[in-house]
């Protein structure tokens, strides 16, 4: 089912304005929202789980109108938010039953079922006994996931699920993910380029409120082939380097010296050597032009 946002503008009371007239489609499948802090990730996201009013604009995921009809979206949506809150001292398996309860699954055999088939997608099966609280951050971030499935949603929410996690957790967690978005349309918000290459075909890059592209990271890549130049530079170059050419990125070496990436259509002096594209020269490339743009 298409998530269909238009035109959609969302102003705190204290005059922030952090969505600004955002129209964007959605369709199944994995779908990463990358941008940095402050950009609106999360406004966009509650916005959509139907949290928060927004002052204009309308959201429809297949036939419901997301802000007229709340109650019809979240029957279908699962939802983890930045941070989940405080757990209770009780056990995965008794606390999955608990929420399936509210959820409204009556019948023991129905709740026994759905529970053990989110404890295995999320791999805590083995760990169900254990109390939540006592949890890893993987381990909790997981368990989000399993508490989410227990009503068969249709569109996933996931706010920023992998900040502070350890890589191993990190990974264990995008697995689950893929697992989870491969029938469903899942929205994955992150500051971490790496979390959008690994796991979503499709993405969006948000800042000021607004969508700098809409695109996937293979086309986006593509797009800037034989675009991208290194160069290694000492570190009291920096500032006339940045100001002669377009750098997108500069990263410490061993030795102290940088070496900076620069986008340019082409060669910007003959000792530049051209390098394949990364999806963080995309993401830092929309945010530099927007940047230009506003000054
Ligand atoms: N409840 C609120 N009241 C007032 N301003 C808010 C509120 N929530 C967010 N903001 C502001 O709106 C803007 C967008 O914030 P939002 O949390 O949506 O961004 P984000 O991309 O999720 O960032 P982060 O990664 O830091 O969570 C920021 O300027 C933020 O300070």
């Amino acid at each position: 089912m298409k998530l269909v946002i238009k035109d959609l503008t969302k102003t705190y009371k204290n005059g922030v304005k952090a969505i600004d007239n955002l129209s964007l489609e959605i369709g199944t499948g994995m779908f990463g929202l990358l941008g940095p802090n402050g950009a609106g990730k999360s406004s966009l996201m509650r916005t959509i789980a139907t949290l928060q009013s927004a002052d204009k604009g309308t959201i429809t995921f297949g036939d419901i109108n997301v802000l007229e009809d709340k109650m019809s979206l979240r029957k279908v949506l699962g939802y983890l938010p930045q941070s989940f809150g405080v757990y209770p001292k009780m056990s995965a398996e008794a606390l999955l039953h608990y929420f399936a309860t509210l959820k409204g699954i009556a019948s023991r055999n129905d709740r026994d079922k759905i529970v053990n088939e989110v404890l295995e997608i999320t791999n805590l099966y083995d760990v169900k006994n254990k109390n939540v609280s006592g949890y890893s951050g993987g381990m909790k971030q997981r368990f989000g996931i399993a508490q989410l499935l227990l009503n068969n949603p249709k569109l996933i929410i996931v706010d920023e699920p992998t900040a502070g996690l350890d890589p191993a957790e990190r990974n264990r967690f995008l697995n689950v993910l893929r697992e989870v978005g491969t029938n469903c349309t899942v929205i994955f918000s992150t500051h971490i380029v790496e979390d959008v290459k690994e796991l979503c075909n499709e993405m969006a890059i948000l800042n000021g409120g607004r969508i700098l592209k809409h695109t996937t990271p293979i086309e986006a890549t593509a797009e800037i082939e034989n675009q991208i130049w290194t160069k290694v530079i000492q570190r009291d170059e920096l500032e006339d380097v940045e100001a002669t050419y377009n750098v997108l990125s500069s990263n410490y070496n061993q030795d102290n010296t940088l070496n900076i990436r620069v986008h340019g259509l082409e060669i910007p002096a003959e000792d530049f050597i051209k390098a394949k594209p990364q999806l963080d020269d995309v993401y830092f490339m929309a945010l530099r032009q927007e940047e230009l743009i506003s000054i």
